[in-house]
């Protein structure tokens, strides 16, 4: 019987404070997904720009209504009929500090999910590196339910959620095939702990896992480690690009096998012994 594949495109970028530069590495993924028949492209967290400051990070911020990055981006979404996934940052009104969020711009331009980080990346690490996320940063409040799209049904989370099992366990107990991790990781944490964390997201919730990445330098004090990964349902690695040293855009493909998900799920079903731990 032949199998029902969708296929989609995991795209890699380097963000600077520029955000025609950023649009256009976006722009040239956009055409290459297309070209190649994707349903969809997943690009990394705050693919809009990358500041040095917590200060520059809130002067930069825009509206999605006033954005030129976002505009171009559902410019380009409707044009090539491509739904995308793409993390930004958002002013709140009336707030200093800024939402990074994770939109969903689907095949016809519109802005049709919206997820805001949860956990927030403070962390202050003997050798580097010093981040504090909440200087610029609002967490969010609560997790939004997997939307269908033609390639399942996605559950959004964003980068160090990563770290925190229960969100994703949420999203699978709601009904997500696919959970994504937009991301920006640093390079030591990168290397100790990216891809063991990512293959055990879809280890534990029998489901896709998809993480663009942002890699390479993004001004004197930043450096992201790349390698973005898409992993399936039973843990394998299907898609991997490249590190840090890699220059300039990358993107990857891969299909959404709906059986598979079927057939981890009812091989090995993972019932939970919540007359024992609290569900979560
Ligand atoms: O700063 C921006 O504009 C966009 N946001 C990020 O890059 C965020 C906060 S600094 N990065 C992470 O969460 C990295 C997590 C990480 O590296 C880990 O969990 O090890």
């Amino acid at each position: 019987m032949l199998k029902r594949m969708t296929k989609a495109a995991v795209g890699q970028i380097c963000s600077t404070n520029d955000f025609s530069h950023n649009l256009k590495q976006c722009v040239t993924l956009v055409h290459k997904a297309s070209a190649a028949g994707a349903k969809a492209l997943f690009l990394p967290e705050a693919s809009d720009y990358i500041a040095s400051s917590a200060a520059e990070s809130i002067s930069l911020a825009q509206p999605v209504t006033a954005s030129p990055f976002v505009l171009g981006l559902q410019s380009e979404a409707k044009k090539a009929h491509i739904a995308i996934n793409v993390g930004i940052h958002e002013p709140v009104e009336g707030e200093k500090k800024l939402k990074n969020s994770l939109i969903w711009i689907n095949e016809d331009g519109e802005i049709s999910q919206r997820y805001q980080k949860l956990h927030l990346f403070d962390v202050d690490l003997k050798r580097g590196p010093k981040l504090k996320e909440s200087d610029s940063v609002q967490p969010g409040s609560s997790i939004l339910p997997p939307f269908s799209t033609s390639l399942g049904k996605i559950g959004m989370l964003i980068c160090f959620d990563l770290r925190f099992p229960e969100p994703s366990l949420q999203l699978k107990r709601l009904g997500a095939d696919i959970i994504t991790y937009p991301s920006a990781f640093t390079l030591p944490t990168g290397a100790a702990h990216w891809s063991t964390l990512l293959r055990c997201r879809a280890i534990e919730t029998q489901s896709y896992v998809v993480a663009a990445a942002q890699s390479g330098p993004h001004n004197n004090k930043r450096t992201s480690y790349g390698h973005s990964m898409v992993v399936n349902p039973w843990g394998e690695v299907e898609v991997k690009l490249g590190g840090e040293w890699m220059g300039g855009e990358e993107i990857g493909f891969f299909e959404i096998d709906g059986e598979l998900i079927k057939k981890v799920r009812r091989e090995m079903p993972l019932l939970r012994r919540t007359d024992v731990y609290p569900e979560i």
